[in-house]
């Protein structure tokens, strides 16, 4: 189990980590060190017994023991930094593995994990993982190397006795396997309920506005007693349902003392055994027995940890988007998109959200992507930008399939504005430069002026150096938006798919917002939803989405005079924008 925990960390890690190995062999030298220190002890009690003690060999014995000690101590004070350092490195380089892991997996496989799952593997499985490395490994190797060594070193003096002092071992073993056996399934349970209660504090902290302005405080709180209470019954039962078999474990292991003594008085009978090799025996039994009793504790850590390295193993064995071979990689040459008798399923199942679209994005212009809420808009333009992968057809970048372009370059080429915008905690200035972090000020000023996020930017109390809360929540949905889009244009990719933000922004932010969207168009192949079909009067092209098909495309006048969907919601929204204007 912990060679295959060890070779783990390199497999977690993709590399070994010299420390760490040292760090381990210095452990098993503590362990021996330890074991040494009490040979100079048995020597002299046999002296003692054969009446042939010296001062001089009281005084040398003495030595032997200090030098014993202190090697066990140096062992363990450089073995342990080093076992600290090879961990953390090791864990550092683990976690980035993980990371970078999750960059290019399909975005479908999020969208079934439940996020306190995935955080708790990121967290407490890699901690578990990196506190066993640093913290527990030395111990548990000097302390099995200890005994071990020291029952070898015994079995010189007389073996019989170190036979009979491990005689409880196998039956010892067998109930540590039972144990282990018995603790399985509250371990199960305890991972479950851990995930679940990091999934509904996650929530419940992430959800108290909306769970305030409900006035569901009373349920919220109820489901979130239940989940932490059922977090600590199975903390209970993960320590209460193995301990009657661990104590029988170490009454097992400690039975052959009680052995030692039967046989030693035998032997003594018959001579075969002096009285101060016994006492020795029954001396160095008792830390013998304590050092195995705490590797068999040290064992039930071992399984838990060994747990959190499949959870983590399952992690890095997700399946990425196929890439395509290296040196088959192509790339576009233009900038036009096209979808190609396109069907797409979520989980690639039955029930398709895009069945048979087939249009062309011209390259340098503005398309608008319309239709109702559910028709599909999205997916289509998270599709550009290979979040999944089309189950039937292909979309075409420049002539090229996109599974024939690296994701590593089609990111280059492609730029997202969500519409739920996602900052990160840090300066303003850090979320621009997300898209080309080595851009220089005036740079990052010049597209912050273009998306129209300059002024509100300067009006900050620190400006560009003003430090934002998490997710951004002191600025308003308009002002993130046009942060998004700067740092869009900041990215200067030549494709940008953008989600039109609209509940969250005023009239004069949307028009500031649209000005932005012209400014983008410029040059570059635009994609934007948009919700607004004011918006979208002047684009080059409109494609009209309807159920996840592709119903109407065009410009805005050829589809009014169609008199279709378009037409239809259209003549619905001016209602709708006659009818706020009446009630004003
Ligand atoms: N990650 C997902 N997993 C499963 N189904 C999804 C997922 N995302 C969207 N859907 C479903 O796919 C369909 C199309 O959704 P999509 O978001 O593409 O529509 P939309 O036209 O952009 O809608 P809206 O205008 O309301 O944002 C919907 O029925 C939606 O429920």
């Amino acid at each position: 189990m912990i060679r295959d925990l060890l070779f783990a960390g390199h497999r977690l890690s993709g590399q070994g980590d010299t420390r760490l190995r040292r760090g381990i062999a210095l452990a098993v030298l503590e362990g021996v060190a330890g074991a040494a220190m009490y040979l100079p002890l048995i020597l002299l009690l046999q002296e003692v017994a054969a009446g042939t003690v010296t001062p001089l060999r009281i005084s040398t014995c003495a030595l032997a023991m200090l030098a014993c000690m202190l090697l066990r101590i140096m062992a363990g004070h450089i073995g342990m930094p080093m076992l600290f350092a090879g961990a953390y490195a090791m864990m550092g380089e683990a976690r980035l593995r993980v990371a970078d892991h999750l960059r290019h997996v399909p975005m479908g496989w999020f969208t079934r994990q439940r996020s306190g799952d995935l955080s708790a593997r990121l967290t407490s499985d890699l901690e578990l993982i990196e506190h066993l490395w640093s913290h527990f490994l030395g111990s548990f190797v000097s302390g099995l190397a200890m005994p071990l060594a020291l029952m070898l070193f015994l079995a010189w003096v007389d073996w019989r006795l170190v036979l009979v002092v491990l005689a409880g071992l196998p039956l010892a073993w067998i109930a540590l396997a039972w144990t282990q056996h018995v603790v399985a399934r509250p371990g199960e349970r305890l991972i479950a309920a851990s995930a679940a209660a990091q999934s509904a504090l996650l929530e419940y902290v992430q959800g108290i506005a909306v769970i305030r302005s409900f006035g569901r405080f009373g349920e919220a709180w109820r489901h979130l007693v239940a989940v932490l209470d059922e977090q600590h019954a199975a903390l209970v039962a993960v320590e209460a349902k193995p301990t009657p078999w661990l104590v029988s474990y170490g009454f097992l292991l400690e039975a052959g003392y009680i052995g030692l003594v039967f046989a030693g008085v035998w032997w003594l009978a018959d001579d075969t055994l002096t009285p101060l090799t016994l006492v020795a025996f029954l001396v160095v039994a008792v830390p013998v027995y304590r050092q195995l009793f705490e590797v068999g504790l040290a064992t039930m850590m071992l399984r838990f940890s060994r747990r959190a390295l499949r959870r983590i193993e399952a992690l890095l064995a997700v399946p990425l988007l196929p890439e395509p071979d290296a040196g088959k990689a192509r790339s576009p040459v233009d900038h036009d998109i096209v979808f190609d008798g396109v069907r797409f399923a979520y989980d690639g199942g039955d029930g398709a959200v895009l069945d048979g679209v087939s249009c062309t994005i011209p390259a340098r212009g503005l398309t608008a992507v319309v239709g109702p809420s559910g028709a599909g808009k999205t997916t289509l333009v998270n599709l550009i930008a290979r979040l999944w992968d089309v189950q039937e057809g292909s979309i075409r970048l420049g002539g090229v399939d996109l599974r024939e372009i690296g994701t590593g370059e089609l990111h280059r080429h492609v730029a997202l504005v969500f519409q739920d915008v996602v900052l990160f905690s840090g300066t303003v200035l850090d979320n621009l430069r997300l898209g080309r972090p080595e851009a220089c000020r005036e740079e990052v000023t010049a597209a912050a002026r273009r998306a129209q996020a300059h002024d509100f930017i300067e009006a900050l109390p620190q400006g560009y150096a003003t430090v934002l809360d998490e997710g951004g929540a002191s600025l308003s949905g308009g002002e993130r938006q046009r942060i998004s889009i700067a740092r869009a244009l900041l990215k200067d990719a030549p494709i940008l798919l953008l989600d039109e933000a609209t509940a969250s922004v005023d009239p004069s932010a949307e028009a500031e917002i649209q000005r932005a969207i012209a400014e983008l168009a410029r040059g570059r192949t635009v994609v934007v939803i948009a919700h607004r079909l004011k918006n979208v009067r002047h684009a080059d092209h409109i494609l009209v989405m309807e159920h996840g098909r592709l119903v109407e495309q065009g410009r805005h006048d050829d589809l009014l005079l169609q008199g279709g969907l378009y037409a239809h919601l259209w003549s619905r929204q001016q209602v709708a924008q006659g009818w706020r204007v009446g009630t004003m």
